[in-house]
């Protein structure tokens, strides 16, 4: 379904991704980890066409994106929903119109039909009913959802999530967790998500990608990545485990 061949990309002459080799089967869910700073937002824009590589190919089904024209490219990424690091709603919108904003902007959708879509992935993501209310009145993870149900209103083939559980409570990185999870399921979505937060890499993913500065070091199942004899891989691993913990008795 997706597919990175040999891709490296600069900025300012600094090399941020190199060489990456990446394959993601349809219905599959790949997580990304790696430290702050590794390269993992850039991959994210780079599938979603965004952000052009220096070389190398990025594939999505059998296109490769930076071959094609404007108006294809614009067509790929109509399979594509995301969800962004903060939400990115539009704060002067309500709920309801953000969820609405790529159906307004790409489908010729009627009001009623917009409407009744919304409200439907609004239930789905345990938002029933909430059209009217503004972002500001709502917690962060509510904020994450209105994200979720915008991104699955285009019923996209992909979805991509960048940090969807920083800054939650345990309780909501659950709940988003089983949202993710469940969403994989029920519209059997190829799911890719970067993530700093162990336990839930460990709950979603189907395989595990680990990013250190620029090239991907370890790619494997959740048991591979658990197992893995790579130092990187472990010391990252255990390093979460060491902050959530920290973070944890800070609070006590
Ligand atoms: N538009 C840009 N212009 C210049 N440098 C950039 C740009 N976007 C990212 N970078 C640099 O590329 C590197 C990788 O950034 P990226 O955001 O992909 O990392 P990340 O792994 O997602 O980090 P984090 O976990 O902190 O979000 C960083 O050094 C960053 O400063």
């Amino acid at each position: 379904m997706i597919k990175l061949v040999n891709v490296n990309m600069t900025f300012h002459g600094k090399q941020v991704l190199e060489n990456i080799n990446l394959e993601i089967a349809r219905g599959e869910t790949m997580v990304i980890i790696g430290p702050s700073g590794s390269g993992k937002s850039t991959l994210l824009r780079l599938i979603i066409g965004l952000l052009k590589p220096d070389s190398g190919e990025i594939w999505v089904d059998d296109k490769e994106l930076f071959r094609l024209s404007e108006d294809e490219i614009n067509a790929v990424r109509l399979k594509m929903g995301m969800v962004f690091q903060y939400s990115a709603l539009f704060d002067s919108m309500t709920v309801g119109e953000n969820v609405a904003f790529g159906l307004r902007q790409h489908t010729k959708m009627t009001d009623e039909e917009i409407a009744a879509v919304v409200r439907r992935k609004l239930r789905i993501v345990g938002l029933r009913g909430q059209e009217n209310t503004m972002p500001n009145e709502l917690s962060g993870g509510m904020k994450k959802r209105v994200s979720l149900a915008r991104a699955i209103a285009i019923n996209p083939e992909v979805i991509l999530y960048d940090e969807p559980t920083a800054g939650l409570d345990p309780i909501m990185s659950g709940k988003i967790d089983r949202l993710i999870a469940g969403t994989q399921r029920r519209m059997n979505v190829t799911s890719i998500v970067v993530t700093h937060h162990m336990p839930s890499a460990f709950n979603i993913a189907d395989r595990i990608a680990m990013i250190y500065n620029g090239r991907i070091v370890e790619t494997g199942t959740v048991d591979e990545i658990r197992h893995s004899e790579n130092p990187l891989v472990q010391h990252f691993i255990q390093g979460q485990k060491i902050a959530g913990l920290a973070k944890r008795r800070l609070r006590e």
